[in-house]
């Protein structure tokens, strides 16, 4: 029961002899040796450290957990020439390199997920058939958009007992009937476009990382396919990148809407929130939103991805009221500098921030992958990258806020004017001449305004000076949970309005 170094007082002397807890540290934690096993392994070690004595060897060792036990042992046997001091200087140096190898970007969970993660969801991935799909297990519908590299669509999957004919003539694109439950959404990789290939291959190279680091912040990926043929739709050797269908409307669409946002108040809360006035609303609704926005740029910047494209077009609203990243086109993997190239702005301007690049103009390319891991610690640190993504975040929360800045005119209007103002916000308030509606933001004593001027502003030159995601969700606007209350209300009500 006792270990060297100390006598070992039984619980009883300790409870007769009332000085004896409060004479002295190292006695308060001898004391605390009775509590448990995992207790008197640690404190053991802990009273030690006061001392500066011995390592100490507990003499019943089947009594502490064995994953402490053998981690003990290891400990002895490689230090056990060193001297005491020594064996202090071990523990040191072993704790500081864990430290650097979990501070974000997490080089070591980076490593886990590289080494063992990916290969593992690419086993199972193929055997499962998710790595085979093919031209015919999908049909098209029509087309929604396009970017630079790309052409997308929504489309269904093609369910194992239908057969699809392949359209003819002029009719590109298929009216998707109920036969088809499982709707898609595909990217059509443009083919002969300068570049567009790797976009797409370092799209789907994050939409598989963010699969396995942070699933419910992005739309769910299913794969990709090349085309076998050429007809109508498909040129042969096409990449093709499908997503599950998340929704009908990104926030962009829904901003579009007079009725902002109010036509989102069921979808996130369930129903309409009864009893509470109209600005009161708007603001519960336009934190949520904001909320589930910074919440998922924690998590992917956690893992050391920074989006660079965050507006809300590429936000997805959910049936379920989640709000979902889309188009990973243009992020980069800071942890090992994937689509990382110096110089390479390439977010949309209108949110984009004035320092126009995740990192300063010289940082050079990364090194080989190991390496630019093992660095990127030191470069997360100096560089604060994640707070590009956070400026852009903060244009949302003012768009959606300020009703004059939803039009794509309202929007340049006001980005050349803080342009003017040196991107200070509250200069802009004072002396822009279209006197904006800040109502919302300024309610709770203009948290929300607090917050905006945050996020929008230069980054300084110690490159912070604009809340992470982390501090902004401990910003006192996130403090006031009104609306998390009435999320948390909704999944009690049956009602729906
Ligand atoms: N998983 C999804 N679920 C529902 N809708 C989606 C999904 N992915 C994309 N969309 C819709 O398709 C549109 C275009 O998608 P995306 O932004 O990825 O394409 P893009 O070619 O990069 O376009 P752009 O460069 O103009 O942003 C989105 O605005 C959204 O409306």
């Amino acid at each position: 029961m006792a270990c060297q170094c100390l006598p070992s007082p039984s619980a009883s002397t300790l409870k007769h002899n009332p000085k004896l807890p409060y004479t002295s540290p190292l006695s308060s934690l001898n004391s605390l040796r009775f509590l448990s096993n995992t207790n008197r392994f640690t404190t053991s070690l802990t009273c030690n450290a006061f001392l500066g004595g011995d390592i100490i060897i507990p003499e019943n060792l089947e009594e502490i957990p064995v994953l402490f036990r053998s981690g003990f042992v290891q400990f002895e046997r490689i230090t056990e020439d060193l001297s005491d001091t020594q064996k202090w200087g071990f523990l040191v140096f072993a704790g500081l390199i864990w430290i650097y190898l979990t501070a974000r970007p997490g080089v070591l969970v980076g490593a886990i997920d590289a080494y063992l993660l990916a290969p593992l969801q690419l086993g199972l991935d193929s055997l499962i058939g998710r790595r085979s799909l093919k031209r015919t297990d999908f049909v098209i519908g029509d087309k929604l958009g396009e970017g630079s590299f790309g052409v997308v669509y929504s489309g269904a999957v093609v369910p194992k007992n239908v057969v699809v004919e392949e359209p003819r003539g002029k009719a590109k694109t298929k009216k998707l009937d109920q036969r088809f439950k499982q709707k898609v959404i595909l990217k059509k990789v443009k083919v002969g476009v300068l570049g567009a290939e790797e976009c797409a291959d370092y799209e789907e190279w994050f939409n598989y990382r963010l699969s396995r680091a942070a699933p419910e912040t992005c739309a769910e990926f299913l794969g990709s396919f090349v085309a076998d043929k050429t007809n109508t739709q498909f040129t042969k050797g096409g990449k093709w990148l499908v997503w599950k269908f998340e929704g009908d409307r990104s926030l962009a669409d829904y901003m579009k809407d007079r009725n902002f946002p109010f036509n989102l108040e069921s979808v996130m809360f369930g129903q309409v929130l009864r009893g509470v006035d109209s600005v009161k609303r708007t603001a519960l609704i336009i934190k949520q939103i904001m909320r589930q926005i910074i919440t998922s740029l924690k998590k992917i910047h956690d893992t050391g991805i920074v989006h660079r494209d965050v507006k809300p077009a590429n936000l997805v609203v959910t049936k379920r009221g989640q709000i979902k990243l889309i188009d990973f086109g243009a992020a980069t993997d800071l942890r090992i500098g994937k689509n990382y190239v110096p110089n390479r702005g390439l977010l949309d301007p209108d949110y984009c921030p004035p320092e126009l690049y995740v990192m300063p103009e010289e940082t050079p390319s990364p090194p080989p992958e190991p390496i630019a891991a093992l660095l990127s610690p030191i470069l997360w640190q100096l560089n604060s990258p994640d707070l590009f993504d956070m400026y852009s975040a903060g244009i949302v929360l003012l768009q959606m806020a300020i009703p004059t800045l939803r039009s794509a005119a309202g929007l340049k209007n006001f980005n050349s004017e803080l342009k003017a103002f040196k991107y200070d916000l509250n200069k802009w308030r004072e002396f822009s001449r279209r006197l904006p509606d800040l109502t919302i933001l300024d309610l709770d004593s203009g948290r929300g305004w607090d917050l905006a001027t945050k996020l929008i502003s230069e980054r300084g030159s110690l490159r912070r000076g604009r809340l992470s995601a982390g501090a902004a969700l401990r910003h006192p606007y996130f403090l006031l949970g009104g609306d998390q209350a009435a999320v948390v209300l909704s999944k009690f009500s049956f009602t729906r309005d």
